[in-house]
């Protein structure tokens, strides 16, 4: 499993932005909309391109466009903070939804919304989630992806405790991990520390 952090100064930026107890609903939604689109660009720099002559207004030459566009599933609620965003970037994308909360006392993931394409094989697939926490979440996701033939999936992540990297790589699923940073630890209730929270709770306000 191949996990990449994108340490860039403006990610920071937007991360710090984002971890501030003072920043507002709109403050956090726009900087994690920031951040999605310098984590996307990352997540597709190996994407496979296809070429196809072009004619600029002086000359041909060879134009590229993405060969296989992904399929894009932000987990709900908090992944739907990063959809339009990475949507803006790779407008042929498709998209799936999935939605999931998880139980606060167990720390299970509770599916409440599956809907994805049948058959995802040979389709790459881009899974949003601002945070992988124990990795409950994210595995579960996954599984739904592998069942239908998914063997190239990327979980965008603004924010990865070690916890839940650890659980992943122990799954053995067919997944990379793109995100902004990987926080210290996991505290007793379960949240990333330091973190920024709820993510879902930040983007929309507490349920
Ligand atoms: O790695 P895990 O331990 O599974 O935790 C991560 C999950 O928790 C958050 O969602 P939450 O369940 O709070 O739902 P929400 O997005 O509706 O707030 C987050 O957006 C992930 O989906
Ligand atoms: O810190 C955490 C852990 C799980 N989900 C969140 O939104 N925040
Ligand atoms: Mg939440």
């Amino acid at each position: 499993m191949d996990v990449r952090v994108v340490d860039h100064p403006l990610a920071k930026s937007r991360l710090s932005t984002m971890r501030d107890a003072r920043t507002n609903s709109a403050a956090f939604r726009a900087a994690l909309q920031e951040l999605t689109l310098m984590l996307i660009y990352e997540a597709t720099r190996d994407a496979e391109l296809a070429e196809e002559p072009i004619h600029t207004p002086v000359a041909k030459t060879t134009g590229y466009r993405i060969a296989k566009p992904p399929l894009l599933v932000p987990v709900l609620r908090a992944g739907l903070g990063m959809a339009d965003q990475a949507h803006r970037l790779i407008p042929e994308a498709q998209m799936g939804f999935v939605g999931l909360a998880r139980d606060e006392e167990t720390l299970q993931p509770t599916p409440y919304l599956e809907s994805l394409p049948a058959d995802l094989t040979g389709i790459p697939v881009l899974v949003l989630d601002p945070m992988l926490a124990t990795g409950g979440s994210m595995v579960h996701t996954i599984e739904l992806l592998v069942e239908r033939g998914a063997t190239d999936v990327t979980a965008i992540c603004t924010l990865a405790a070690p916890e839940g990297v650890r659980r992943l790589e122990e799954a053995g699923l067919p997944v990379n991990v793109v995100t902004a940073s990987i926080d210290d630890r996991l505290n007793e209730s379960g949240f990333i520390v330091p973190g920024l929270g709820d993510a879902g709770d930040r983007e929309y306000g507490a349920v």
